[in-house]
């Protein structure tokens, strides 16, 4: 692979400021595998052969992908060191807040780009699919490079300043991540007289389901992003104001109980918003809902089969599917989707099974076809 040039003309060598961290140790892989350049880094975590002044002056991309909360710290520290020896280098970062850490970079001489990737760190090598905010802050020569980066990476990039970029997340990211955190302490204060969660999901609803998805992904997360998240964004306080205002009027409304409460209720709360929303995007959001519904149906479907196709080209899920044509087996839904490891797989609920699910298997695995991941039949 030949490596894209630096402004020297030469591929650069990148440099990472947390690389044993999650998003660290992603983006090492990613720009050696998919950038062919060399990386180097550092963290207190097991990476320390470079001191931090060495790393400064060796690499010619920094990326910071720190801790949240020490992430404007660390970045002191490293324009101290770099004491002006980081002029005409670039460097990066990738927290989730940007007002903070972006400024700190521009007390650097370097050139400095802010990113957001809105996305863990995926299983897959690109970040295609996902969306990232890109704060170009002071870019001159290496924005042919950063151009290249970012066309590499593969995600959606929306250009922002950090000031909008920390407002939006206080919503994006804050407002759903607090909302999820409460309902979590409430089910865990509540939920278990009313049996626990598994007789909330005997009688789950869509958007229970949903949101107990959004819940159960932030409380498997790492609690420091969430935590610092919260307390970093300088637009969360004011959110979550907004947030602890709305809980207790809907609060004194219902203790009210009268025809007078219910009517607030109905117009703070279903009828302005609604208005606000309006008519196009509220009708696209419950189709998106009722999408949600069959998705889930299908996913939690109790008898299906779930196939790896090795042989990536046209006509090879046709040919997959001809082995269920040929054993007499209606398809009830299909899906690609990915396995917890990312591997690429299409998931197909079945009907009644008229074979063994060990025959269909051995069907399906017999001429190299396919590989099976995953297989059930729990529908009785
Ligand atoms: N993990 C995620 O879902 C996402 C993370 N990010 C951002 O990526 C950045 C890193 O996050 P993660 O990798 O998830 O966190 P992490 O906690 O897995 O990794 C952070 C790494 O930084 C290291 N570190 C601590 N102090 C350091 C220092 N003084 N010098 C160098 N390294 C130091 C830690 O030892 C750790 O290995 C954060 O800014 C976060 O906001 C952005 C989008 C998503
Ligand atoms: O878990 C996921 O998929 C997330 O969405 C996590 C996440 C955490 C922090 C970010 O700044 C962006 C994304």
């Amino acid at each position: 692979m030949t490596a894209f040039p630096g402004p020297s003309g030469v591929p650069p060598v990148v440099g990472i400021v947390g690389s044993q961290g999650a998003f660290g140790r992603w983006m090492a892989r990613f720009f050696r595998e998919q950038m062919g350049v060399q990386v180097i880094g550092h963290d207190p975590a097991g990476d320390s052969a470079l001191s931090i002044r060495e790393l400064v002056l060796q690499a010619d991309v920094l990326v910071f992908s720190a801790p949240i909360r020490h992430t404007v710290a660390i970045i002191d520290e490293y324009v101290a060191a770099a004491a002006g020896d980081e002029a005409g280098k670039l460097w990066l970062d990738l927290t989730s807040i940007k007002q903070q850490p972006v400024a700190a970079m521009l007390h650097s001489r370097a050139e400095v780009a802010g990113l957001h990737p809105m996305t863990a760190p995926p299983k897959i090598d690109t970040l295609a699919g996902r969306t990232m905010a890109v704060c170009r802050a002071r870019l001159d020569r290496w924005a042919p490079w950063l151009a290249h980066l970012l066309a590499k990476l593969q995600a959606d990039c929306v250009d922002i300043d950090p000031l909008a970029h920390d407002r939006a997340m206080a919503l994006v990211q804050g407002l759903v991540h607090a909302s999820h955190m409460a309902q979590a302490a409430v089910l865990r204060e509540l939920a278990p007289a009313a049996g626990g969660l598994p007789a909330l999901h005997a009688l789950r609803t869509i958007g229970h389901d949903l949101d107990l998805t959004v819940t159960g992904r932030i409380l498997s997360g790492n609690p420091a992003i969430y935590e610092d998240i919260q307390f970093g964004n300088p637009h969360v306080l004011p959110m979550l104001e907004r947030l602890a205002d709305a809980v207790a009027l809907l609060r004194a409304q219902v203790a009210e109980g009268g025809d007078g409460a219910r009517t607030v209720v109905r117009e703070r709360f279903l009828q302005q918003p609604a208005a606000w929303f309006g008519n196009d995007a509220l009708a696209a959001r419950s189709h998106g809902f009722e999408r949600m519904g069959y998705l889930q149906a299908d996913l939690q479907g109790a008898r299906y089969l779930s196939v790896y196709l090795p042989q990536d080209r046209p006509g090879s899920l046709r040919a997959l599917l001809a082995v269920f044509e040929r054993l007499g087996i209606n398809l009830a839904s299909i899906h690609s989707s990915r396995t917890p490891d990312g591997e690429l797989h299409f998931r197909i609920g079945l009907e009644t099974l008229p074979v063994a699910l060990a025959t269909l298997r051995e069907a399906v695995e017999s001429d190299g076809l396919g590989r099976v991941v995953d297989a059930r039949d729990d529908a009785g």
